[in-house]
């Protein structure tokens, strides 16, 4: 459904990407992770057609995004990183705006979607908070029914309520059998809703993951409270990765197989459990750390 081929664009700064290659399958969300600055909008600015690379191309449904960019976008919906809507507007007159320009008369899906993200669409642009223009962004990019939705950071300055609500908004539009790409970084959006990931760092792709992978990556910290210390010492010295120790307090760290963390912590009386979890950036720099050169 998607072919990104090579897409190479080098800024005068020196900045840019590098050799951009990925598929998206049709009905497949794809993520797309990577620090600030990596590269994700500038790649996702070359499939909307915004820019012309200096090597490579995207395509869309075997549509060259830049050749055929007017055919393409009508089967695309886009949320930008930067939200930059005409500040005179309201919600509403800006979503009547966008329906306008893609021939849409049909306003089911559209006021569906205002309920379901909560928030009033009567409201002046300028009044809105940075949340509020992401929940108009996101109905701006789901409501004319595209065969595509790119988001760039779709989640960024919405609580964790409307996080849910968007990735439930995802995963009904992906069993209806629409392609995604997303760049994110939070873990738990990719989690629930990628079936594959690309890793990009300096402008160049590092890897593609399925989310299996994906989540064997990720480093989970367990704070074990043990009822005495002599269990806690045991515990201990059991082999498992002790990142601390403090009296009746072990924390261990556990990557991808917890089958040997779970028996031995069933060997124990165990006061309290809690449970830390990596951030996506954290992610990153370890396995770019252990894994150093391009793959
Ligand atoms: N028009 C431009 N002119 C010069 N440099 C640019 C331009 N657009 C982007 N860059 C540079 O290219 C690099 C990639 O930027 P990009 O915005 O694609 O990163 P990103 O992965 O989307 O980051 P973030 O997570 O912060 O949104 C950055 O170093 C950025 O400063």
């Amino acid at each position: 459904m998607l072919v990104v081929e090579g897409l190479t664009k080098r800024f005068s700064n020196g900045k840019g990407i590098e050799d951009v290659t990925f598929t998206v399958n049709k009905g497949e969300v794809f993520g797309f992770l990577g620090p600030n600055g990596a590269g994700k909008s500038t790649t996702i600015r070359h499939i909307m057609g915004f820019m012309l690379p200096d090597q490579g191309y995207a395509s869309i449904h075997g549509l060259d995004v830049w050749k055929a960019q007017g055919t393409v976008q009508k089967h695309i919906g886009y949320l930008p990183g930067e939200i930059n809507f005409f500040d005179g507007m309201t919600g509403i007159s800006f979503l009547k705006f966008m329906s306008g320009m893609q021939g849409m008369r049909n306003t089911t899906k559209r006021d569906h979607l205002i309920e379901r993200l909560q928030f009033d669409a009567a409201t002046p642009i300028r009044k809105m908070s940075k949340g509020m223009k992401q929940k108009v962004g996101i109905v701006a990019a789901f409501m004319h029914n595209p065969e595509v939705i790119i988001l760039d950071e779709p989640t960024s300055g919405l609580d964790p309520l409307m996080q849910k609500v968007f990735i439930d908004l995802v995963l009904e539009e992906k069993a209806a059998g629409t392609t995604f790409l997303m760049s994110s970084h939070s873990f738990q959006e990719i989690e629930r809703t990628c079936d594959r990931a690309a890793i990009i760092k300096d402008g160049r792709i590092i890897t593609v993951k399925n989310i299996h992978e994906l989540q064997s990556m990720q480093r989970k910290l367990f704070e074990v409270v043990f009822a005495n210390r002599e269990d806690a010492e045991q515990f201990a010295a059991s082999g498992l990765q002790v990142e601390a120790h403090e009296g009746n307090m072990v924390r261990i760290a556990v990557q991808g197989n917890y089958d040997r963390f779970i028996q031995e912590t069933g060997k124990y009386n165990i006061r309290s459990m809690d449970v830390f979890t990596q951030n996506l950036e954290d992610i990153f720099m370890d396995y770019y750390d252990r894994e150093g050169a391009v793959q």
